[in-house]
């Protein structure tokens, strides 16, 4: 029958994989680490892209396709930052019976694929900027525990790859894009995150430095990267060559960036909002807001009841409200109401032989449960305000509870404490390498060590005279510390 049969505070792993099955979002495949999306998910990723498009679009940056094959050749040009990714890159050796004379690799991202014909296309500064997104597929071979949307052998994204004459051009796009992928979680997903700068450790080792957005996951005290901005600087430039004239006549070397989001982002959204009723969908992406469901009581007037449902549909979509009807007749109403529970309709709308003589409907929120009667004559109106308050009280309720898991600590002692209790640390620290590795070396376990997750753009008052938590030396920022996906 229906209903989950893990609760989230028990088996998270569990309630999750069951609750995106049930959700109808995944089907999982014959093969490990790689799952189907099906519509209910897919209309998220494109509801998520209908408003990232055209805001990068307004930034000038187009949109192209790359091949998603890579030469071994050019792949391994980036000697020292593809070292540590080998062994995710998957590779093509046959075709049919017969052996490839080369090996093609699998784009596990674009920077080898793109940036041999950027040097080609810049020559003189009037080809800058150059700034290009695509959205594709990636295949990174992983064989840590694969997760559906979290972490998978293959996933959505889009990547922007983008070079400017300047640093300063750089620099601004990197925050332009981050502040996107901000309003991605924050005003989409309902999922509160982080900005901050990654650590030395943390960053992309490719680049010049690395911004994130952190979210966290209460109930396994885990933080998760939940998207990506890098500044290359000229690292790239140079080791592709990717230099032109400048307007002095100079050769000069291009500015880099590149930021990505991917289908992460619904897999978060499902870990912090998901109940032990199944998905709770934030209204703004969910492919339908409102489910009306007739409630016919013996043989009192069903079609007229059926009929008031066509109409409430009708007037909601006419006002640009996701509105349907579950008219099915082998199913009982107390069924559908579960059924559309474990999907996360933020919104369900019953209509019974009383609502028809009093000329209103009963609206029923998937956030708290509340029963709200509503006459017909204002159905739209508020309709509209109760997916509004949905959506706002789904982060309201994600911020709060993603805050009581902050816990700022100034000792190692207070630092394991708070570790072992699950918490998001915000930490003094002297931003030292070493240190960074030491601390991962000394919380070695079985789960997992922890590292940082970003030092936050917005940083509390650091004393004169504070000292790092781990090393005792003089502090030079706040970071956030944790456990992570
Ligand atoms: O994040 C981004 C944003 C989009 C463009 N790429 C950058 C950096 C990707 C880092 N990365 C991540 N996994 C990899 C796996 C195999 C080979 C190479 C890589 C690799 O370079």
């Amino acid at each position: 029958g229906l209903g989950l049969t893990y609760k989230k505070a028990e088996n998270f792993g569990e309630w999750y994989s069951e609750v995106v099955v049930n959700g109808e979002m995944i089907e999982y495949y014959d093969i490990s680490g790689c799952y189907i999306l099906r519509p209910w998910s897919m209309a998220i990723w494109e509801t998520l892209q209908a408003f990232f498009d055209p805001e990068i679009k307004k930034m000038k940056i187009k949109n192209c396709y790359f091949p998603v094959f890579v030469s071994s050749t050019v792949l391994e040009k980036e000697k020292d930052h593809i070292e540590g990714f080998a062994p995710e890159v998957a590779w093509v050796t046959k075709s049919g019976k017969s052996d490839l004379e080369i090996p093609i690799a699998i784009r596990p991202t674009s920077e080898t694929v793109m940036y041999p014909y950027y040097s080609k296309w810049i020559r003189g500064h009037r080809d800058l900027p150059l700034k290009l997104n695509q959205w594709c597929n990636v295949v990174r071979w992983e064989f840590s525990n694969p997760t559906p949307f979290i972490r998978s052998r293959e996933f959505l994204w889009q990547e922007g790859h983008t070079a400017f004459a300047t640093k300063e051009e750089a620099d601004t796009e990197v925050l332009e894009i981050l502040e996107l992928y901000r309003r991605i979680y924050e005003e989409y997903l309902a999922v509160p995150v982080v900005k901050g700068k990654k650590s030395e450790l943390e960053k992309f080792a490719g680049g010049l430095y690395t911004t994130s957005v952190e979210a966290f996951i209460p109930n396994t005290g885990r933080g998760i990267q939940g998207a990506t901005s890098h500044c290359l600087g000229q690292n790239f430039a140079k080791m592709f060559e990717i230099n032109y004239e400048n307007e002095k006549g100079e050769r000069a070397m291009v500015w880099q960036n590149s930021w990505a989001y991917s289908t992460r982002t619904i897999g978060v959204m499902v870990m912090v909002h998901g109940d032990d009723k199944g998905l709770v969908m934030p209204p703004k992406v969910s492919s339908v807001q409102v489910i009306v469901i007739p409630v016919p009581y013996k043989d009192a007037d069903t079609q007229g009841i059926l009929d008031a449902c066509s109409a409430t549909v009708n007037a909601l979509v006419e006002a640009g409200i996701r509105a349907e009807s579950d008219a099915r007749d082998n199913y009982s109403p107390g069924w559908k109401y579960s059924q559309w529970e474990m999907k996360g309709v933020p919104l369900r709308i019953e209509i019974g032989p009383k609502d028809l003589a009093n000329k209103q409907v009963r609206a029923v929120r998937r956030d708290t449960g509340a029963k709200i009667d509503i006459a017909n004559a204002e159905l739209v109106e508020e309709i509209k305000k109760l997916l509004d308050n949905i959506q706002q009280n789904l982060f309201d309720v994600a911020k709060q509870k993603r805050d009581e898991c902050i816990q700022v600590i100034h000792t190692w002692e207070d630092f394991i404490e708070a570790l072992n209790n699950k918490k998001m640390i915000l930490a003094p620290w002297c931003d030292e390498k070493e240190v960074e590795e030491d601390v991962k070396a000394r919380t070695k376990g079985e789960t997992g060590a922890a590292k940082t997750l970003c030092s936050p753009f917005d940083q509390p008052e650091l004393p004169e005279g504070t000292v790092c938590f781990a090393s005792g030396k003089p502090a030079k920022k706040w970071s956030y510390w944790g456990r992570s996906y």
